[in-house]
């Protein structure tokens, strides 16, 4: 994994106990990491703080064969649900670990019917009652003990039934990773001083790339348009899902600015009026400081305007966005990425429910 695909990770800020959410995870990569920071963190703690646990979800089946093999591989599995599905759509709510209960899963898994009872009465969450959409929340793969279907609903402003935290690891046209691709391609890591004293690494990059036509293939103009659209439909559903002070951090590994500061500006506008009104923080504290990172400033009148933002709202937008870091092939020598990190506004004292009635 290249280092700014950590970063990512690292911009969560993961802690022992969290319910973590992946919307675009395979083939998994991330999901990994995650699971072994948590592991990290929930060492030598007493087991009713080694609860946290992860559910990843993406659209491919293949790739989520990919993803199911990776977590047994590296053994995370037995904190990871998968789910085939849209994230756009999603919203399977966090499982109820059962390791900890005094009847066996087995039994709570046999009467079905209560479990669903129980769940309604406890938080008021909406309930899937017939089989036939049960089906439609079984999990791709979960372990034993995190497999009851899942209860669909989305936090509201008086409920933690979301998750603590939410990766958007965004479908996107992948252009930062050519310099990774290349790397193992030609067996070395390459980076800009490489193609100017080498020009047959230029050459490579040329012929892989088919660079010329770069414009017009992979960065097609309705290309990115509908994978924009893609991108801020799955930021908004992952935010739904995220509890009242929790962490959101949207990623992609392009480099343009429609799939990134423009779907942080245009979430952002849609939020005005929101209760749940976003805060934009810089995910550097998280970070390590020897790998710089750019902050850029590329959010011109222009585009704002193209994207029906009105001009009382810029400057604050603008500033919003500029929390916002870029990993640049050129500037840190890694693989490209962009990570915004969003925290959801904590609620007041009085608003929180008491954690019985979670349904955790
Ligand atoms: C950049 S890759 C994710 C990489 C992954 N996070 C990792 O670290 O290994 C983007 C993923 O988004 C998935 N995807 C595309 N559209 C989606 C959608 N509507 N809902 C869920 N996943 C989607 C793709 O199948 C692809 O696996």
């Amino acid at each position: 994994m290249d280092f700014s695909s950590g970063a990512a990770v690292l911009a969560l800020g993961v802690e022992k106990g969290d319910q973590i959410l992946e919307l675009c995870c395979a083939p998994g990569a991330k999901l990994c990491f995650m699971s072994d920071l948590l592991a990290i963190k929930e060492r030598g703690c007493d087991k009713e703080f080694r609860s946290g646990n992860i559910t990843g979800v993406d659209i491919a089946e293949h790739r989520l064969f990919t993803c199911r093999s990776l977590i047994k591989k590296y053994k995370t599995a037995y904190r990871t649900r998968l789910f085939l599905a849209d994230g756009t759509t999603f919203n399977v709510l966090p499982p109820i670990d059962l390791r900890f209960s005094k009847r066996t899963p087995k039994k709570l898994i046999a009467s079905k019917e209560n479990y669903l009872t129980q769940a309604a009465s406890s938080d008021g969450t909406n309930v899937l009652k017939t089989d036939n959409l049960l089906k439609q929340t079984a999990p791709f793969y979960a372990p034993r003990h995190l497999r009851l279907p899942g209860r669909t609903g989305l936090p509201n402003s008086t409920c933690l039934i979301g998750y603590d935290k939410v990766l958007v690891d965004a479908e996107c046209t992948h252009d930062g990773s050519i310099m990774h691709v290349l790397k193992y391609r030609l067996g070395k890591p390459i980076g800009i001083r490489d193609a100017e004293e080498n020009p047959s690494s230029e050459a490579i990059c040329e012929k892989t790339f088919n660079l010329d036509k770069f414009d017009s293939t992979v960065l097609d103009d309705s290309r990115v348009a509908v994978l924009s659209s893609l991108q801020l439909d799955l930021l908004q559903q992952g935010y739904r899902l995220l509890n009242p002070g929790g962490t959101l951090v949207y990623s992609t590994c392009s480099l343009t600015i429609d799939q990134n500061e423009t779907v942080i500006a245009r979430f952002i506008h849609a939020q005005i009026g929101n209760s749940a009104f976003p805060v934009v923080e810089s995910p550097s504290p998280f970070l390590p400081s020897s790998i710089p990172a750019a902050n850029p400033k590329y959010l011109t009148t222009s585009i704002l305007e193209t994207h029906g933002i009105a001009t009382e709202h810029h400057e604050y937008i603008r500033e919003c966005v500029s929390q916002a870091i870029r990993y640049d092939p050129i500037v840190s020598e890694t693989s490209g990425l962009f990570i915004a990190r969003l925290r959801k506004p904590p609620l007041s004292g009085d608003k929180i429910m008491d954690s019985a009635q979670k349904g955790k």
